[in-house]
């Protein structure tokens, strides 16, 4: 099942330099590949000026009315945080210490397990450079099942709490996903065979993302990570305590989710915003750099099943997309980022 979800990335190399991270041990100065213009609009500051600290809902999972509270934030924001949520703290605090032990280790080191270029997991930069002129103040670390193979590349005689930790993460990650999926369809009518191929466990797909951003000589002309939606249906991130992500709000311009102690972000991916009909929008977010923090965050993707057809609900009204293969949305999201929506809009 992996194979087959690796196999859309082989399908479509992309070149070296679009896969190895800058050599953050030795650079003092911002380069000017990764110098953004303060022109650019991926990198214009928000336009309000004012805290929007409220904006987006923290919710409490234990809440009774925690059903309606997601639902509604799905549909206004496409993003929500999530407290009380069951995930041990002590659990995301042990993989907090292991990407910090992974990108603590030397350029070279790293380089040893450097995603390659028909690759899907493994060191690199993010996928999306290869759409944009300028490079991102970024390395990360992309997990999908096993990394054990990594592991011991990087640690022979001591892969194993690595390994062990970031496979607990994953399983937890899984049911929680899983659970907020249960909580958000029941907003819909959704029919039995609906619930069950968003929420099964059967063949679906997780990847687990270590972003690490270094603290930055000049984060006013820097960018961690570009604006993007995800690609599956959901995001479970981690913001570590430090903030930097921001969303795209109309209206009103990009908005800092201002991380909260115990909590993840969650946002809607594409394959929800098309499985809703449009109902829940597939938001846009970046992730900012600072000058003092190394920012590590941590960003969980679960997907159904890669084999499987995507269809938007039939009780949503009339089809706002085509129904397709997962496999063929992934592949043009791949290929053409975010134009990968308008190409199966109806
Ligand atoms: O680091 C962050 O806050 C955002 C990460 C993210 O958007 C991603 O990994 O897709
Ligand atoms: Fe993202």
């Amino acid at each position: 099942m992996m194979n087959t979800f690796s196999q859309v990335y082989k399908d479509d190399p992309i070149t070296s330099h679009h896969i190895i991270p800058l050599d953050f041990d030795s650079t003092y100065t911002v380069p000017e590949s990764h110098l953004w213009s303060q022109s650019d609009e991926s990198h214009q500051k928000y336009q309000t000026g004012a805290p929007q600290d409220s904006l987006i809902p923290v919710i409490d999972l234990c809440d009774t009315n925690a059903m309606d509270l997601i639902g509604q934030a799905c549909e206004t924001w496409g993003v929500f945080q999530v407290i009380n949520h069951g995930v041990p703290l002590d659990l995301v605090k042990r993989v907090d210490f292991e990407a910090r032990r992974f990108f603590a280790m030397t350029t070279h080191e790293k380089r040893k397990v450097l995603r390659s270029p028909s690759g899907s997991t493994g060191y690199g930069v993010p996928k999306i450079s290869s759409f944009f002129a300028k490079c991102m103040w970024h390395e990360g670390f992309t997990i999908m099942g096993s990394c054990v193979d990594d592991a011991k590349v990087l640690w022979p005689h001591d892969y194993q709490r690595f390994c062990d930790t970031m496979d607990t993460y994953q399983n937890q990650m899984k049911l929680l996903t899983r659970k907020l999926l249960l909580l958000i369809l029941q907003r819909f009518d959704v029919t039995h065979e609906e619930m069950n191929w968003a929420t099964s466990t059967h063949g679906s797909h997780g990847a687990l993302q270590l972003n690490s951003y270094p603290s930055c000589p000049n984060p006013s002309r820097t960018l961690g990570l570009a604006p993007h939606t995800d690609s599956l249906l959901l995001t479970v991130l981690n913001q570590n305590g430090v903030t930097g992500l921001e969303i795209l709000v109309e209206g009103l311009g990009w908005i800092p989710v201002k991380p909260v102690e115990g909590a993840f972000v969650v946002n809607v991916g594409d394959l929800l915003h098309i499985f809703s009909n449009a109902k829940f929008p597939a938001v846009y977010h970046r992730a900012m750099v600072n000058q003092s923090k190394h920012r590590i965050s941590v960003a969980y993707f679960y997907g159904p099943s890669i084999e499987s057809t995507l269809a938007p609900l039939s009780k949503n009204g009339n089809p706002c997309f085509r129904s397709l293969p997962v496999k063929e949305y992934i592949e043009l999201k791949v290929r053409h980022n975010d134009k990968a929506l308008s190409l199966i809009r109806i």
